[in-house]
């Protein structure tokens, strides 16, 4: 890694990288103007600091590391095809009433998909998973950078183009944690493979209620582990420009650090929910009705603002899940 990135000063990274101030904001670090090098910046953070956020300076600069690795992965030419938009041209929906619309989704955005049981909203997905070309029971057309995809990125066995998360995410090979990530890194051609695999298990751990060891056999994972590691797999070994989530919470995992987590890389997001504070994380909306796309509702602020109050909803919600999960009795009215 670039210790020249730490040796480069506040303004410089804003104006240059300032995804590499958005990594450590995002885990509390708060910047002061001027002319202090970043590794100066994190030199005179109080050491208390580093014991709130659960990591010490060298774990943080190692994740980093390994961020920045995953980025110039993504940014080598060949790993990945450079996608800055797909293109959704509607189909039909059940009754075949045409949709008339065409959607673009730009890279290092969120779309949310909602609507009720039934409506569509993984069909919208596995149209964008197979780049729909009007052959779908949707009738819709998908585009990469408003273009029409060519067969051989379509029908390529690897799907380099699209990671899908979804609910049901059953291990059945016979390696532990740590063997299976390192085979996904090596397969990856990712240089520092330690650091990142040890990264990749941290993470899923910080998402997931119950921690679980670099030799914990996957198939002992239970179903919220096992996701929580594939979204760290992904956020950190994928090279997909989009990636496609359904149905994060029931997973009994921490859904916000997720979200993060896939959103630091510049990846279109899109996540079929029925989950409030999911839904207006992201910047859009997109409605599902009878098959179709009802319509498309750009997130407002005032919907933002009511994130924190959702939020404080959600967490009595998780302090009483963790109580019952701990067998304790819920009598009190007070929460
Ligand atoms: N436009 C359409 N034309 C024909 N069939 C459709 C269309 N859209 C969806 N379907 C079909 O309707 C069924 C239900 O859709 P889907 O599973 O996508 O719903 P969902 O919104 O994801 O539901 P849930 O919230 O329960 O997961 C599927 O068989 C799907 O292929």
């Amino acid at each position: 890694m670039k210790n020249d990135i730490l040796l480069k000063n506040f303004v410089t990274l804003k104006q240059e990288m300032p995804y590499v101030l958005d990594f450590f904001t995002h885990y509390g670090v708060s910047f002061q103007p001027g002319d202090l090098s970043l590794a100066g910046q994190l030199d005179s953070l109080p050491a208390d600091f580093f014991e709130d956020i659960g990591i010490g300076k060298a774990e943080l600069i190692q994740s980093f590391e390994a961020y920045m690795q995953n980025r110039e992965l993504l940014e080598t030419p060949g790993n990945a095809q450079r996608i800055h938009s797909i293109t959704i041209i509607g189909g039909k929906d059940k009754n075949g009433t045409p949709e008339d619309k065409t959607l673009t989704l730009n890279a290092g955005s969120i779309t949310s998909i909602v609507g009720p049981t039934g409506s569509g909203k993984s069909r919208l997905l596995a149209d964008i998973e197979w780049l729909a070309q009007g052959d779908t029971p949707t009738g819709r057309t998908i585009l990469i950078n408003n273009e029409t995809p060519d067969s051989e990125l379509r029908f390529s066995l690897d799907h380099k183009l699209v990671a899908q998360l979804s609910q049901n995410m059953n291990f059945v090979m016979d390696v532990t944690v740590s063997e299976f990530i390192t085979m996904h890194a090596e397969s990856r051609m990712v240089g520092n493979i330690e650091s990142v695999a040890q990264e990749i298990i941290r993470q899923a751990n910080l998402l997931a209620g119950e921690s679980f060891l670099p030799e914990t056999p996957l198939t002992a994972l239970s179903g919220g582990q096992s996701r929580a590691l594939m979204i760290a797999d992904t956020a950190f070994l994928s090279t997909s420009p989009v990636v496609l989530i359904d149905e994060i919470e029931n997973a009994g995992i921490d859904r916000k650090k997720a979200l993060q987590l896939l959103v630091k890389n510049e990846k279109i997001i899109l996540i079929a929910t029925h989950d409030p504070i999911l839904a207006l994380m992201a910047e859009q909306r997109l409605v599902i009705k009878n098959g179709g796309i009802h319509k498309l509702i750009i997130t407002s602020e005032n919907e933002k603002n009511n994130l924190s109050a959702l939020e404080a909803i959600d967490n009595k919600m998780l302090t009483l899940r963790n109580k019952l999960r701990l067998g304790e009795i819920i009598e009190d009215t007070n929460f």
